[in-house]
């Protein structure tokens, strides 16, 4: 996914010099989709892995990878079709971060993004508008991250920032700051606190405290206990 990113600013920032806008706009696509038919594979199979490392049972994970990979094709088999009713809108890139631009490790506090994916992204939010969505507190996602031109939503969208001043060109969103469940702060603190004590006697458990959610991690969970 790395590698296609890169080649798609590569190509872009090698097409558009000096082109009009039209032309800007048919380079981003030609990114896009190459970006798609570089490493699709490769993230499907660590986003398998990932399923079948946090099942309950192997077994039942294994039924559910095939039937989810039937119900959900991937996008970039309607690539042209995208491309058509994308002609005169604004791209918008929404991107995850665990298993997405980092990978999953088992520990939540060390799953480092590369520098290699950090340019990229830099480079992708140049092209686009570009947003980080993660079910992380915003401020963690930052912390690994660190690219202030972009867009961050943590806590499951609980918690929204856009770029910092002077970070992006997209002026007009630069003062964008969006927490609409402020005044459940105390109830989540409450569970947060329910929760670790619940899980105290389960080994590996972790809680994790996301903000405006709370999640609790069962990946170092012997499975004989789930
Ligand atoms: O909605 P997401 O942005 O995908 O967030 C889901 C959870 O992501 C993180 O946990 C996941 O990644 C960890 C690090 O690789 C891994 O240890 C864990 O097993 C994964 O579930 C994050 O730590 C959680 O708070 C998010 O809920």
């Amino acid at each position: 996914m790395v590698r296609f990113i890169e080649e798609i600013t590569k190509t872009v920032e090698k097409e558009t010099g000096n082109k009009s806008n039209t032309d800007v706009a048919t380079a981003k696509k030609k990114v896009l989709q190459d970006l798609i038919i570089n490493d699709g594979g490769g993230l499907i199979n660590s986003w398998v892995d990932s399923m079948r490392a946090c099942s309950p049972t192997h077994l039942k994970s294994l039924m559910k990878q095939s039937s989810w990979l039937t119900e959900h094709p991937s996008a970039l088999d309607m690539f042209e079709e995208i491309l058509h009713v994308s002609e005169g809108k604004q791209i918008v890139m929404f991107l995850d971060y665990d298993g997405t631009l980092s990978p999953i490790v088992d520990d939540p506090d060390r799953a480092f993004m590369s520098k290699k994916m950090r340019r990229t992204v830099r480079k992708l939010a140049n092209c686009f508008p570009t947003a980080i969505v993660s079910g992380r507190c915003r401020e963690k996602v930052y912390n690994f991250v660190k690219l202030t031109e972009l867009y961050y939503a943590g806590s499951h969208g609980m918690d929204i920032k856009g770029p910092e001043q002077g970070g992006s060109k997209y002026k007009e969103d630069q003062s964008l700051l969006c927490q609409p469940a402020t005044e459940f702060l105390p109830m989540v603190d409450e569970v947060y606190q329910k929760l670790i004590e619940k899980t105290r006697l389960t080994p590996g458990a972790k809680v994790e405290n996301n903000k405006f959610c709370v999640s609790v991690h069962f990946r170092r969970v012997d499975e004989k206990v789930l």
